[in-house]
């Protein structure tokens, strides 16, 4: 009877997609209205000599693109679909699969050692058994400090993954447990006791990683290593005690760098991590974890388990994606840092279509679909083609391989030889590594582009989504470090977009229609939104600041569709804030920050792209700064902006706000001067005066930044004058080109 009950359920909301798709049907119809309306401008006859057709033509080409991103974005719509597993029908753990964990550090000075051994810590204690369980660190800055800490951690790992397992702790994790209130007035008084030891030893592991991290901080170059053969140690070996309870194996990894050679970020030293680990246990299934990611939840790795255990998925799934949520996130949210758009709308529409792209973290994938389609009959030749020269990572490529590395605790110093050699730079020369072979390197973004080539080759995917977070991390919270980290995952997006690699050109006859879509809409939505947003920001306030009208009058029937358009977005994305049980708060900052984004982040990362394509620029991925400052924190708490950030992300919103404000404040003074045709005036131009008050108000943190505050983290004076200067030039040539 156990044994047929499913693993896992797919459940649809009908509703909700009987709603999503009529609203889909009638802000369609509003939008062919709109193009017959741009359309008949043109043939008209006379030629409409009030205004120009530059100012037309450019705002209907930004109306068009804006509403090519919308119908993308429906896509995401379609058919959303939300997923339960269980567990607890799992088969005995005697008989459940092995799993590596892999998690990536690359910059101690970025990365808080305190959190990425939490991360490591948390992974030791997931509720598998320990001996399938095997956490692998890869630390790209070859530095002493964390592989000093990474001992520390195991040390305490000792102690720590016993007590989880004793008392069943719900939380792996040591920082978020300890942080918490959790079980700390509840249970035994064996139990009150313990918690209490482990809290003492957690404190001491604090202490000693802090002063490792000291010790190392005045060398910058024993922390961030550019030239350094790979170092491989399985920490376990330290430590030759016998513990009572067994803990999962933990091997550091730090690859060779030399300054001469690509590494290729992130996507580099999973794929040494994938070779490395093939020697050692060679687990058929991975858990991909960012240094700043915790496992929160001890018992993903059972809920993954559900569909690979399950006969009728494991062929076809290549991973099971978990979202990425944050512990940092404030109630008003105002950077959008916790990506709420993507994990709780977008991803359960992925979902539906065909799979979710990899998030980058907290999935769990399958060594097979990671090693590309071979066939074990292959000559030794052609698989050393795609896999490398090296016959012992050959051998593990076949099933039935055991890994010999761990013999009675003794680890084989040949093999780890061997997987020194596997961690070389060189190891990947002439090979399919990168390019057919584990995570591909083809754009910064090895997440999204691998997810797409596993869905292009047939692969299946499932966004797992339970109330309980999984992981917690650490969102970027910081304005500065939101918008470059969103330059880097726009410039991925993008980079894809206008290659040849772009899902329109290249999607493949295995994905359907609709999650193509999903593709297309992440790969152009930078391109999509930056083009049209600096077009409706620009070209309706030029011809304002003109005296042109570029809509309807409020008299005409016509107006009644721009109206339309503008109240079924505004009102369709409230309600998708208010069917997840989010606040008003959360859809105003939504709002916002797609403005603030569209004419900075997307824009530069957009041109990144294209200059990287023209081999003018290469491109770069700098690890995101996790170390917060108190004062930063503060302000974003209390939903304050902090405009210390670079001119290049302050120039253009200011000099948007300022063109804005100039062009409105004309109109209202015209409208109110001329008294002969007054209320024509503000019937002509009511459209555009209200696209720009809705800016102003929209932004008005912006204008406060710029007039009101003056706190250390307002908008410098010189960025406000640079923008004066742009705004001024954006003016004049507009009132010479436009009218
Ligand atoms: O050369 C590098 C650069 C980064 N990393 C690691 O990659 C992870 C992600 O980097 P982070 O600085 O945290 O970037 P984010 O922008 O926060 O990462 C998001 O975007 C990345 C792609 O740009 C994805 O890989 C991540 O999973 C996703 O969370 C971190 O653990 C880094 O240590 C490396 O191992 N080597
Ligand atoms: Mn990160």
């Amino acid at each position: 009877m156990e044994k047929s009950a499913p693993l896992h359920a797919c459940h649809v909301n009908k509703i909700t997609i009987i709603i999503n798709r009529a609203h889909v049907f009638l802000h369609s119809i509003a939008i062919l209205f709109l193009i017959h309306y741009r359309l008949s401008f043109f043939f008209q006859h006379p030629p409409n000599i009030i205004i120009p057709t530059l100012p037309w033509l450019l705002i209907f080409v930004s109306e068009l693109l804006l509403h090519l991103a919308w119908l993308l974005a429906q896509s995401h719509r379609w058919r959303p679909v939300y997923r339960t597993v269980f567990p607890e029908r799992l088969p005995a753990d005697d008989k459940l699969p092995p799993i590596d964990v892999f998690i990536c550090t690359a910059d101690p000075n970025k990365e808080p050692s305190v959190e990425v051994m939490n991360t490591v810590i948390s992974a030791m204690a997931l509720d598998y058994p320990p001996e399938k369980l095997h956490v692998y660190v890869s630390d790209d800055a070859g530095s002493d400090a964390t592989l000093r800490c990474t001992k520390e951690a195991w040390n305490f790992a000792r102690y720590w993954v016993p007590f989880c397992r004793k008392y069943g702790l719900v939380t792996a994790c040591p920082d978020i447990y300890f942080s918490s209130s959790e079980d700390g007035f509840k249970g035994s008084s064996e139990f009150k006791a313990e918690r209490k030891k482990m809290e003492e030893k957690y404190e001491i592991l604090k202490q000693r990683i802090r002063r490792i991290v000291q010790e190392n901080h005045r060398d910058v170059a024993v922390n961030n290593k550019l030239d350094h053969s790979s170092i491989i140690e399985v920490i376990n070996e330290y430590y030759k005690e016998k513990d009572e309870v067994k803990i999962p194996l933990l091997v550091y990894v730090s690859r060779e760098k030399r300054p001469s050679r690509h590494h290729n970020f992130k996507a580099g030293a999973l794929n040494v991590l994938l070779r490395v680990s093939a020697m050692i246990s060679n687990s058929p299934y991975i858990l991909v974890l960012d240094c700043d990611m915790h496992c929160n939840d001890p018992t993903s790795a059972r809920q993954a388990m559900c569909y690979y255990c399950d006969p009728q998925t494991s062929q076809s799934i290549a991973f099971v994606q978990f979202p990425q949520t944050f512990r940092n996130i404030s109630e008003d949210d105002i950077y959008d840092s916790q990506l709420r758009f993507i994990f709780k709308i977008h991803w359960l529409g992925f979902d539906g279509a065909g799979g979710p792209t990899i998030s980058g973290t907290n999935f769990y994938i399958k060594r097979e679909a990671l090693l590309g389609n071979f066939s074990k009959q292959q000559d030794l030749m052609t698989l050393k083609r795609s896999f490398g020269p090296s016959n012992d990572f050959i051998k593990t490529l076949v099933e039935d391989y055991k890994p010999c590395f761990i013999k009675d605790g003794e680890s084989s110093k040949m093999l780890l030889e061997n997987a020194n050699v596997l961690a070389s730079c060189s190891f990947e020369d002439q090979t399919t590594w990168g390019t057919k072979v584990g995570f591909l390197y083809f754009c910064v973004l090895e997440d999204y582009f691998t997810g797409f080539t596993l869905h292009r080759k047939g692969w299946k995917s499932v966004y797992l989504y339970p109330k309980r977070p999984q992981f917690l991390g650490t969102a970027t919270t910081n304005f500065n470090e939101a918008l470059i980290q969103w330059t880097r995952w726009v410039s991925g997006l993008t980079s894809v977009a206008i290659s040849r690699f772009c899902p329109l050109i290249c999607g493949s006859l295995k994905m359907s229609l609709v999650h193509l879509m999903c593709y297309l809409e992440a790969a152009f939505m930078p391109l999509l939104y930056c083009l049209s947003l600096w077009g409706f920001a620009l070209i309706p306030q030029l011809c304002l600041f003109n005296g042109i009208p570029l809509y309807p009058k409020i008299s005409d029937s016509n107006f009644i569709i721009f109206s339309i358009i503008f109240i079924s977005a505004i009102s369709k994305s409230l309600y998708e804030v208010v069917i997840f049980g989010d606040q008003f708060k959360e859809w105003k900052n939504e709002w916002r920050i797609w403005m603030v984004k569209s004419v900075t982040c997307y824009t530069y990362g957009s041109l990144d792209a294209i200059l990287n394509k023209l081999g003018i620029k290469e491109a770069s991925f700098l690890p995101t700064n996790k170390v917060t400052d108190d004062e930063q924190v503060k302000l974003y708490e209390m939903g304050i902006f902090d405009f210390r950030a670079a001119t290049m992300f302050l120039a253009p919103l200011v000099t948007v706000i300022l063109v804005n404000f100039a062009a409105f404040v004309r109109a209202v003074v015209k409208a109110l001067v001329m008294d002969d045709d007054g209320d024509q005036y503000w019937e002509k131009m009511f459209s555009q005066m209200f696209l720009s008050f809705y800016i102003l108000v929209s932004n008005y943190a912006i204008i406060e930044g710029m007039i009101i505050r003056k706190d250390k983290a307002s908008i410098p004076l010189s960025a406000t004058l640079l923008s004066v200067v742009f705004s001024v030039f954006i003016l004049l040539i507009g009132s010479v080109i436009l009218c």
